[in-house]
C-alpha cells in the first residue's frame, strides 16, 4: 500500500536514543507507554473519525485496540505514529508528545501499518538488508547478523532466499514483523496484523505476538476480531463510531458483562417452560440448548426444578461472559463485522 511502514520518519535522526525508563518527573503518567487525552480527529470532509479518545496503554501489556471497521482505529494509530496531526487533544508515546517528538520516539517503536512495504523482486533477506541500510543509526558491521536474527525470530530463515513476491500473505506479514524487529523496540504497533490471513497464518502471527510480549515489549495491536483479542491480549480498548466504549484488562472487561445460563437438553421446549416458571429472563432456544439470563436464585434449585419436571439435562451451567457479551452490553449493538 503506502510507504508508511518502511520509511519511518524517525529513522532520519542519528541522535542517540534515550534508554528505557526515562520517564522521569514531569513526564506522562508512569507505567504507560501510550497515553492520549481527548484525542480527536476530524477529516477535512467533516468526518469525525476519532472523538475525544482517552487511551492508557500499560507498559508490558499486549493491548488490543478493538472495534468494527470504520470505528477509528487506523486514524488513531496514524496520530500515535505522528503520521497525521490530531484536530485537538494530545497523544504521548513513550512519555513524549506526538507528533512533536516523532524523531526521538519512532526509532524505539516497531510499526506494521497497512501491510509491509516490500520489494517483490528482492528476497526476504535482501528486503531486510535494504531496510536496515536505510536506517542511518544501524551499524553496517552487524547488519547481516541482525537480519539473520530477525528472520530467525519470525521463522523465515529457510525461506529467506526466496523472492518476496513468492511469499504467502502470512509470510509477508512475518517479514514485516522481522523488519520491525531489526532493532530493539520498547513498543510494537501492529495495525490488523492478521487481516486477510488464513487460519494457519493467523495462528502463526498470534503466537509470534505472544512470544514477543514475553520479552517485555509492549504490543499494541488493532483488530476487528473479538476472539483474536481474547486469545492474545492482556488488555483491550473497545471503540465504536470513533469513541472509546471501555478499556482495561481483558478478564475484567469480560467479567463486567453477565454470562448466560446454558442448559443442554433434548427436551428444549419443556426446559424453556420450566426455566420461565423459575423466572429466568431472555430465554433463547437453539438446537439442543436453552439459554437465558443467569438466575438470581440458587443454580441448584433451578437444576432441581428441571429434573423434577422430567427434563433430561445433559449439561447445565453459567457460561463465562465473553468480550463480545461485554461489547453488546455496552453498546447495545452486535459486534457484527465481516471476518
Ligand atoms: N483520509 C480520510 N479522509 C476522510 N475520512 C476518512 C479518512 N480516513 C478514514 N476516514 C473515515 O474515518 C472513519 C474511521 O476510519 P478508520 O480507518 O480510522 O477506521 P478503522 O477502525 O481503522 O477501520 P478499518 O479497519 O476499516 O480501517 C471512517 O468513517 C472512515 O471512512
Amino acid at each position: 500500500m503506502d510507504e508508511v511502514s518502511a520509511e519511518r520518519p524517525g529513522a532520519a535522526t542519528a541522535a542517540p536514543v534515550p534508554g528505557g525508563g526515562d520517564g522521569g518527573a514531569g513526564g506522562a503518567d508512569d507505567g504507560q507507554v501510550i497515553r492520549t487525552r481527548a484525542l480527536t480527529k476530524r477529516y477535512r470532509g467533516g468526518q469525525l473519525a476519532v472523538d475525544g479518545l482517552d487511551l492508557a496503554v500499560p507498559a508490558g501489556s499486549v493491548f488490543g485496540f478493538l472495534g468494527p471497521n470504520g470505528s477509528g482505529k487506523t486514524t488513531t494509530i496514524r496520530m500515535l505514529m505522528g503520521l497525521i496531526e490530531p484536530t485537538s487533544g494530545t497523544a504521548h508515546v513513550l512519555d513524549r508528545p506526538m507528533p512533536r517528538s516523532a524523531r526521538t520516539v519512532l526509532p524505539q517503536v516497531g510499526a506494521l501499518i497497512e501491510g509491509p512495504a516490500l520489494y517483490g523482486f528482492l528476497s526476504g533477506r535482501d528486503n531486510l538488508l535494504r531496510q536496515d541500510a536505510a536506517d542511518p543509526t544501524a551499524d553496517p558491521r552487524t547488519r547481516r547478523a541482525r537480519v539473520a536474527a530477525a528472520l530467525d525470530r519470525v521463522g523465515l530463515t529457510a525461506a529467506s532466499g526466496k523472492k518476496a513476491r513468492a511469499y504467502s500473505l502470512g509470510m509477508k506479514q512475518r517479514l514485516g514483523l522481522a523488519a520491525a524487529l531489526l532493532r530493539p523496540r520498547r513498543l510494537l504497533v501492529l495495525d490488523e496484523p492478521t487481516n486477510g490471513l488464513d487460519p494457519q497464518g493467523m495462528r502463526e502471527i498470534r503466537s509470534l505476538v505472544r512470544e514477543l510480549a514475553l520479552d517485555g515489549t509492549t504490543v499494541f495491536l488493532s483488530s476487528h476480531l473479538l476472539d483474536e483479542i481474547e486469545q492474545v491480549c492482556t488488555h483491550a480498548a473497545v471503540m465504536a463510531h470513533g469513541r472509546l466504549i471501555t478499556q482495561g484488562a481483558v478478564a475484567e472487561l469480560a467479567a463486567g458483562a453477565r454470562g448466560r445460563l446454558v442448559v443442554t437438553t433434548p427436551d428444549t421446549a419443556d426446559a424453556a417452560r420450566v426455566l420461565k416458571e423459575q423466572g429466568i429472563g431472555d430465554l433463547a432456544v437453539t438446537d439442543g440448548r436453552v439459554t437465558g439470563e443467569p438466575p438470581a436464585a440458587d443454580l441448584a434449585e433451578v437444576n432441581a426444578a428441571l429434573v423434577t419436571a422430567g427434563v433430561r439435562v445433559r449439561g447445565f451451567g453459567v457460561e463465562r461472559a465473553s468480550l463480545e457479551d461485554a461489547f453488546v452490553a455496552l453498546t447495545g449493538e452486535g459486534f457484527d463485522v465481516a471476518g
